[in-house]
């Protein structure tokens, strides 16, 4: 956590718009304009006003840095313009709404990094439109890990709404790879950091983390397939060994329920469709996307850019207003703990 930051003076949250032909403007023009009403901290956003006034009427202020947008916050969406040269149409994205979403991307982390912005809350960006463009990470997670210094596996993708937090072991590798991609390391060091996360961003000392398996009736006693026994078990094993709060593998398709949901702070989940679709069957429009392992706190809402429906004022903000609150929380619950505080 950068020392600047302190409970009195918060600084406003940066929000970078993601991809301007997405939703990401209009669900952010909308979070702005219930500020109120959802007792949002100040926030600013990284990105083109243009593709802003697009699709969004409200007010637009522009800033010249961060430390101008609480004193604009009250009456106007501050924005900390990114120049897009080419044209914006909500629905067709191109490579210059990449670059910009780039652009704004790596400015964000940058303020957040240096305590100017007090957390990151990212808008969606379409993959395909930036690995078209060159970027060569799987996705913002990854990115924002390197430029704050972190090894990819110790950055944990955690997807949070009221009743279920998932981590998905594995992210955006094709199925076909999930199995090989798994090994006892990789699923000790991906629980290691979710139980400090959850501890250093929600405040929950001790969590309870439970393991999913990866094949069905998680291997049937290796009968139906041995990752089970050879990996996820080893590794569940070894972090009780160490004190850890943890249990499985269990058979993925009953780990959901409302009443196993109760038993557990996350569930570690082998593969990236295991831990989302029921994230999104439960929470698609207050689930969050947030990284845990990173010095800075980083949040997005769970959905993508939603090109369908660009432009046509029927996005819902749900999901962009609670990463906006839970990343505010974050920060203010790590204000709270010292250094040594989760281990
Ligand atoms: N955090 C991020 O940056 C994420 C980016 N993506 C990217 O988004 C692009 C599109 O991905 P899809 O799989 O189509 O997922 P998507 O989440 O963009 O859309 C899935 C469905 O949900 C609807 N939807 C999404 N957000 C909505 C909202 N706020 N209000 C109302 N309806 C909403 C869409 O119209 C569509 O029917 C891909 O390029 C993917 O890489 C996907 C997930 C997260
Ligand atoms: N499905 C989650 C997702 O795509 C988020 O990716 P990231 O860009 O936040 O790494």
């Amino acid at each position: 956590m950068p020392a600047s930051l302190s409970h009195d003076a918060l600084p406003p949250l940066a929000v970078t718009l993601g991809d301007p032909a997405g939703i990401g403007p209009e669900i952010i023009g909308k979070a702005w304009a219930v500020r109120e009403a959802h007792g949002l901290s100040p926030f600013f956003v990284i990105g083109s006003s243009r593709a802003i006034s697009a699709v969004w009427n409200g007010p637009i202020a522009r800033i010249g840095s961060p430390d101008e947008a609480r004193a604009v916050y009250g009456s106007a969406l501050p924005c900390l313009e990114i120049e897009c040269t080419g044209e914006i149409v909500p629905g067709q994205p191109d490579a210059d709404g990449a670059h910009c979403a780039l652009h704004a991307l790596e400015i964000g982390i940058g303020l957040a990094k240096s305590g100017v912005a007090s957390a990151l809350v990212t808008g969606p960006v379409g993959k395909s439109q930036l690995y078209a463009v060159g970027f060569t990470h799987p996705g913002q997670t990854e990115f924002i890990a390197e430029r704050c210094g972190i090894a990819r596996d110790n950055a944990v993708m955690m997807l949070a709404g009221p009743s279920l937090r998932v981590i998905p072991v594995t992210i955006h590798i094709p199925l076909r790879d999930v199995a090989d991609a798994l090994s006892v390391d990789l699923i000790r060091v991906r629980a290691l950091v979710t139980a400090r996360g959850l501890c250093r961003n929600f405040g929950i000392e001790k969590p309870r983390l439970v393991v999913a398996g990866l094949n069905p009736h998680a291997g049937e006693n290796g009968n139906l397939g041995r990752e089970e026994m050879e990996i996820i078990q080893p590794a569940v094993e070894s972090l009780r060994a160490e004190g850890l709060e943890i249990s499985g593998p269990y058979p993925p398709d009953a780990l959901f329920h409302e009443s196993m949901r109760e038993t557990y702070d996350a569930a570690l989940c082998m593969y990236h469709d295991q831990a989302l679709i029921p994230l999104k069957t439960l929470h698609f429009d207050e689930g969050v996307n947030m990284t845990l392992g990173l010095p800075i706190v980083r949040t997005s809402p769970d959905h993508g850019t939603a090109f369908g429906i660009a432009g046509q004022n029927i996005a819902s903000p749900g999901a962009m207003i609670a990463a906006i609150r839970m990343a505010e929380k974050a920060v203010r619950g790590r204000l709270t703990l010292s250094e040594s505080a989760c281990g």
